[in-house]
């Protein structure tokens, strides 16, 4: 795997505080407090109904908490839309695809460097000097970034004819393209073959520690979650029950009765 360098802010840690979000009549999240330390993958889980998506729609703005607060480092993310908070970085996958269905992968990768253009359209439309450098970097930095998902041999395909899997890859390699300090990866192995998800997998591990980006992980397979994250937090009924290493949460007997309690 082709290794990229490592951005070039130290990671600050993604802090979330007592963030309560309601909709009417119903409690989604209740207080939820966690840290998601510089570096680390950090899961979130729990049963159906827990809170997970929510949690994942207020980390990346799509939902507005109710109260509460997510920092990155010192700078309040709370309540900013959802590109600004992209602009901060924080970057985010999405659970269904969202890649325009003829971009090649490099157009499609090429759209996470959106943000990061400094040379504005007349810059571009005037064909001056300093534009043309830039796409240049931009293109460089694009196949980097191919080669560290491992796609470079596929840069020139459509996305949308590749498997499944390696669809979801550009989709990683998008979010990576804006430079983030943080990934939220929305259950990035649902629906992949075995191969599929032990490639992804080992690509999130190594965006950790290659990149040294934190990831925060929405994910319902189990086996996964013990295998990657370095801490997990769990949620039930919209409540943080446990937080801890896999190994301290899978052992925790409110876990156990959460989970339990869902295949009665
Ligand atoms: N936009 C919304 N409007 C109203 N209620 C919502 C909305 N989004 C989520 N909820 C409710 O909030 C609670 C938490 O849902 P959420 O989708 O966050 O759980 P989850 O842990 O992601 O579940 P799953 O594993 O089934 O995806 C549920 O009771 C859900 O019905």
């Amino acid at each position: 795997m082709v290794r990229v360098s490592t951005a070039p802010t130290a990671p600050e840690p993604l802090t979330v505080r007592d963030v309560t979000v309601r909709f009417a009549g119903l409690t989604a999240l209740d207080a939820v407090s966690f840290t998601v330390e510089p570096g680390s993958v950090h899961a979130v889980i729990g049963p159906n109904g827990a809170g997970k998506s929510t949690t994942f729609n207020v980390l990346s703005g799509v939902y507005r908490a109710t109260s509460g607060s997510v920092r990155l480092g010192t700078t309040e993310l709370t309540g900013l839309a959802p590109h600004k908070i992209a602009g901060l970085g924080v970057a985010r996958t999405f659970q269904n695809l969202a890649l325009p269905p003829q971009a090649t992968v490099a157009e499609s990768l090429m759209l996470g460097r959106h943000r990061l253009t400094r040379a504005g359209f007349v810059a571009a439309g005037l064909r001056l000097p300093s534009a043309a450098r830039e796409a240049r970097a931009h293109r460089e930095r694009v196949r980097e970034i191919a080669g560290f998902i491992g796609l470079d041999a596929e840069l020139e395909k459509p996305a949308g004819i590749l498997p499944y899997g390696k669809q979801k890859l550009v989709e990683l390699g998008r979010a990576l393209c804006m430079e983030p300090q943080v990934l939220l990866l929305d259950e990035p192995i649902a629906g992949m073959t075995a191969d599929e998800r032990r490639r992804v997998a080992a690509v999130v591990a190594d965006v950790r520690d290659s990149l040294g980006i934190s990831i925060v992980l929405v994910e319902h397979d189990m086996g996964v979650v013990m295998k990657l994250a370095d801490a997990v937090t769990v949620l039930d009924f919209g409540r943080r029950i446990a937080g801890g290493t896999p190994a301290e949460v899978q052992n925790d007997p409110a876990v156990v009765q959460a989970y339990l309690g869902t295949q009665e």
